[in-house]
Order: structure tokens, then sequence, then C-alpha cells
């Protein structure tokens, strides 16, 4: 469901008419399916607020003559947006879209205008505007205003120090630090509200972009540290299983083809969604964030792919961030009141037991990242537990699937959980993010698996961070260093004025996602969980997954001699079993969609 759609839709007959049915009787009243809870929210809100909007628009009209709903047929989509933008809880319009892009063209005289009623209004007015700010904690009852805005920097096409420089001249020095723990993030001020506007985010040299959703290509791509395995004089080549809407896609390409040695040619992503409409929101991401065929999208089911494949020839490397219950997203209206059923988290977990043991047999593999944006340990700890003890069962000659603590994320913190089947050891490689109890992100969490085959390297990993910082003069990020800039904005005032988020569904995606993408949160429920998802996007963009029914993996064919036709043979029956407990599996998930 589009919730901006469904919003207006509800909202159109009310603009007009003083005398007709109250919103709740045409939302109750009538023939109609009700509305969910969020639609019906931003519906009441808009209305609430529409005085103010309209006192906006005129103040906007009479300083620039400039009539910003006159190109918009559909008014009361036009009223939605403008709430959502000047007033609702993230102060940005999540999704894309033309009636979006008619709105953002005047983002900054109708900000200036709310700010003028703010200060010189009547006090209708000013309570309205006060009042509507007031709340500064979500659907999920996390406060999130205070936390920094995560600006990826893409160096596909620019530089830290370039982006950094950008940055302290578009937003000020004072709103600018990097974020410690990963390299080329930068933390913002959550004070900051014009970053759509920013020359760098609309040419996508820097991404809107969660911190947590940055952890797993970062994982993948520096799982062994400075020992950058990829960094050979061949094309090394990446899988994104499920890609769309491309956040991680295109931050692992950046991460793979930085620093290369001279001699080196650039590696690839072949990015995989099994959805025909999201992979051409991928499509576009990438003609912006990755141009110059490092990243390969294809409209593909991964579950259906086989390791010989000719795209897989030199693969090496899969990074998997399936479908997910999203339990994890703060951030997002989107998930309040929406329940995780114990069946449709059965459905997801199998689902993505099933992706992660795909991944784990392409024999040319050596390194995994799985990750969710999932709170919950049976889309997390359990999934890797059972693919660990699965995918183990089936191997021999002293291979072996290990988790590994990926030395990118060595001072991360948060680690995962020891689940039944995994030991603390075990828990203590994986990496989790968990905003109820104070990390400033979504909920995430970020495994990495290695083949035992590849020898141990025990370098201790430090990332460029506090260089940079003093190479550059930017602070480090700590946690709070912005709240002196929020007093009267938000939770550090006495008034909770600002509810800013950190706006970073695309992940959060640019399609969170964002630019445009970023704000259509990319996640993820199976098929008929779909259907009751809330979209903040003008126009759907719907998922054309259908059930999943994998094909077996086949093993390359190779010469061989009599020996390791012996061991081959040995081994193909293992992966038959292994193999036919998989479509056991397979067909006990049954529904498992997206
Ligand atoms: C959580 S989203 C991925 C978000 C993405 N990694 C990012 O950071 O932008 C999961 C994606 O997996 C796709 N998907 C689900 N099942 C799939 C399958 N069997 N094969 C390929 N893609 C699949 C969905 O269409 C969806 O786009």
């Amino acid at each position: 469901m589009n919730t901006y759609r469904e919003s207006s839709k509800l909202l159109a007959p009310l603009l007009g008419k003083k005398n007709g049915p109250g919103l709740k009787a045409l939302a109750f009243g009538g023939k109609n399916k009700a509305p969910t809870k969020a639609v019906f929210a931003c519906v009441s809100h808009t209305l609430r607020c529409r005085s103010v909007i309209d006192s906006v628009l005129g103040r906007v009209k009479g300083e620039t003559q400039v009539d910003v709903l006159k190109d918009i047929r559909d008014r009361a989509l036009g009223y939605v947006l403008l709430y959502e933008l000047l007033l609702g809880p993230y102060k940005s319009i999540r999704g894309g879209g033309g009636v979006k892009r008619s709105i953002m063209k005047y983002e900054k005289i109708l900000r200036e205008a709310l700010s003028h009623l703010a200060a010189h209004g009547d006090a209708a007015t000013k309570n309205h505007i006060e009042t509507s700010t007031e709340d500064t904690s979500n659907s999920s009852g996390v406060q999130t205003s205070h936390w920094p805005k995560y600006v990826r920097v893409n160096t596909l096409k620019v530089s830290l120090e370039t982006a950094v420089t950008s940055a302290q001249s578009f937003i000020g020095s004072d709103n600018v630090s990097l974020h410690t723990a990963l390299d080329n993030i930068m933390a913002i001020s959550p004070t900051v509200n014009n970053l759509y506007e920013w020359d760098l985010v609309k040419s996508g040299s820097v991404v809107i972009q969660d911190l947590s959703s940055c952890l797993t290509a970062a994982a993948l791509a520096g799982g062994e540290g400075s020992t950058h395995w990829w960094d050979t004089p061949k094309m090394n080549v990446f899988l994104d299983a499920c890609a769309a809407p491309g956040n991680k896609t295109t931050h692992l390409a950046a991460l793979v083809n930085q620093n290369l040695s001279s001699s080196k040619s650039s590696n690839k992503v072949v990015a995989l969604d099994r959805s025909g409409d999201r992979i051409k929101i991928l499509q576009k991401r990438v003609s912006l964030l990755a141009p110059g065929g490092v990243v390969e999208p294809l409209h593909l089911d991964f579950l259906k792919t086989e390791s010989n494949d000719s795209n897989f020839s030199k693969l090496k490397a899969i990074l998997l961030d399936p479908s997910c219950s999203g339990s994890g997203i703060v951030n997002s209206p989107d998930r309040g009141g929406e329940e995780d059923t114990p069946e449709r988290l059965k459905s997801l977990s199998n689902f993505q037991l099933l992706a992660l043991l795909h991944a784990l047999s392409f024999p040319q593999v050596e390194y995994v990242a799985y990750s969710t944006c999932s709170m919950n340990n049976e889309e997390n700890e359990a999934v890797v537990s059972k693919a660990l003890q699965e995918v183990n069962e089936g191997l021999e000659g002293g291979e072996v699937w290990e988790l590994r603590r990926p030395k990118v994320l060595d001072t991360w913190t948060r680690r995962g959980k020891a689940v039944e089947g995994l030991t603390e050891e075990q828990a203590n490689c994986l990496c989790r993010c968990n905003p109820f109890e104070g990390d400033e992100t979504n909920g995430f969490f970020v495994s990495y698996f290695v083949r035992a085959k590849v020898d141990r390297n025990e370098e201790k990993y430090a990332n460029s961070v506090a260089s940079n910082s003093s190479a550059l003069k930017v602070p480090m990020y700590k946690a709070g260093m912005f709240k002196h800039l929020m007093k009267g904005k938000g939770e550090g005032g006495k008034k909770n004025k600002s509810r800013e988020s950190s706006d970073q569904s695309f992940d959060n995606g640019g399609t969170k996602r964002k630019a445009e993408e970023s704000t259509s949160e990319p996640h993820k429920s199976p098929k008929k969980e779909q259907k009751k998802k809330t979209k903040w996007t003008e126009t759907s963009e719907t998922s054309d997954i259908s059930d999943s029914k994998s094909s077996v993996p086949k093993p390359p064919a190779t010469k061989m001699s009599k020996k390791a036709a012996k061991k081959n043979a040995y081994k193909t029956k293992q992966r038959e079993q292994k193999l036919a407990r998989l479509k056991k599996k397979k067909a006990e998930a049954g529904g498992a969609k997206n």
C-alpha cells in the first residue's frame, strides 16, 4: 500500500467541503476498507495543520508570487506532502515522485515562511506549529531527534577531503564530524534540515545512509582488515544477492574499488533482485552512484541461481541482506503498531536460512556477509547458527565455514547473542545495533563467514578516522556532541520541537534511501504481509516477488584425476544429501516470500 496516495484519497473529499461527513465517518463509516493506522494518522494530522499549511502557502505567494500547488493536480496529495515536509514527525517526504519534486523546488522558501509564522504568526498558528513538533519520540517510542544524520562519502565520485570541505561550507563546520566507527562516514548535526539541497547529495557524491546499513559492505570488504584480498591484478566479482534498492551494493562497489594498486582492474558487484520494480530503482541508483560498469544489475531470483552460471566464474564473495521483518527500523512510522507474528517470523527465517545456505553452497565463494535490519534472534543468530551447523555437515577435507569477527569492525562494541548452537566466541564475531539501548542507529545485525581454508590473518585493524580527523581538522563524532546546537529544537530543550529523522532508509535508502529512493524503505516482508505494509512513496514500488522455488546449485564441471574424481563423487553425494535436506526445508518454508 502507498500511504501518501491512500492518505490523499481519504483527504480529498474533506478538503473542499465545510459541511460533509467528517474524517472518522469517511474512514470508518462507508463500505470501503478502513484505512490503516498510518493513513488515518497522516490525514488527521494534515487536516489539523491545514490552516498552518494555508498560511505558509499564502506567505510564500505574497513574498515570491510562487503558487506552490499550482501545477499539482492532486491537491490533497500536495497537502499531505506539505504536512510531512514542514510539520510531520520527520520533516521530510519519504519516497519519490513528481509531486514531491514539484514541492521540493520550493523547500527553502516554504521553510522560511514557516519559520516566519512560528516567530510572528498569530497565537493559534504558533500553537499549531509548536504542538505539531512537540512529541519527538516516534511510533517505536525511541527518541531519534538527537541522532546525527549519517552521510556516506561515495569514494567512487569524490574524496573524503572534498566531501568534508563541501559539507563545512554548505552546512557549517560546527555541524560536521567524522563517525569513528568506519572510514568515510560523516555524522552531521540533526539540526541540519536541508541535506537534500546539497549539491553533493544531488550528484550522488555522498549518500544519506544510516550507519547501521553501512556495516554489511564494510564487513565483507574489510573483514580481513587492510589485507585486501580483492586487490589482485584480475577483477574479482562480488554478488549482492538481494540488492535493491542498492545502498549496500553501491557502498560495496565503492569500497572494493578504492585505493587499488595501479595495475589492478576494477572489481565488479553483480546485483540481483527478484523484484522487477525494485531492480529498476536499483538501476537508477547505480547510474547515479556507481557508473562505469562496476555494478551489474540482474533481475534474478537468487535462490534459482547456480554456481556455474557464467556471471559467477570470478565470484569470491557474497553480500546477503535478504527480506526481513524490519523490526530494527525505528525512525520510520511504517513500523507503528505492526506485530511480528510467530508465523511471519517463521516464514521469514526459513527464507533467510535458505538464502544463507544457498550463498554458502557456492564452491568458489570464500567470504559471505549476512545482515538484517531486524532485532529478532530468529532472523539473526538463530539463522547463522543453523546455517553453520547445516553447511558444515556436508563439507569435508578440512574445509569449514566459520564465523569471523570482521577486522574493520573490531572496535564495534555491541556484539551478537550466544543463542543455542553458538559459542560466546562465535557470538562475539557478530555485530548488532540496538536503538532501544542507546545506539544512534536503526537496529541491525551483521555476520561474516569465511571458508576456513583461507589463512587467518591476525593483524589488528585500525581505521583511518583519527588520522583523517586530524589531517582535515574535523572533529570525530561523540554521542551527543551536537546537543548544544539543539537548544529549543528537540529533547535537549525544554520543549521538544524537532523530530528530524535520520533519514536513513535507503537504507532507508536513498531509495532510503534516500535521495529519492533512499526514503522508500526497502524492507521487506513476505508477500502476503506486504499488502499490509506501509509504503511512503507517492508511486507504489511493489515487489513482484513470486514464490521462491530454488533450484539446486550444481558444482562446476572441472577436469580431475581419478583420486580427485573419487573424492568428488563422495563430495557430490554429500552435497546431494545436503540439497535434499535443503529442498525439504524449502518445501517446509512453503510460502516464504519476500
Ligand atoms: C532488505 S532488501 C535489500 C536492501 C538492500 N540490501 C539495500 O541495502 O539497499 C531485500 C531485497 O531482497 C529482494 N529479494 C527477496 N527475495 C529475493 C530472492 N529470492 N532473490 C533476489 N532478491 C530477493 C527483495 O525484493 C528486496 O529488494
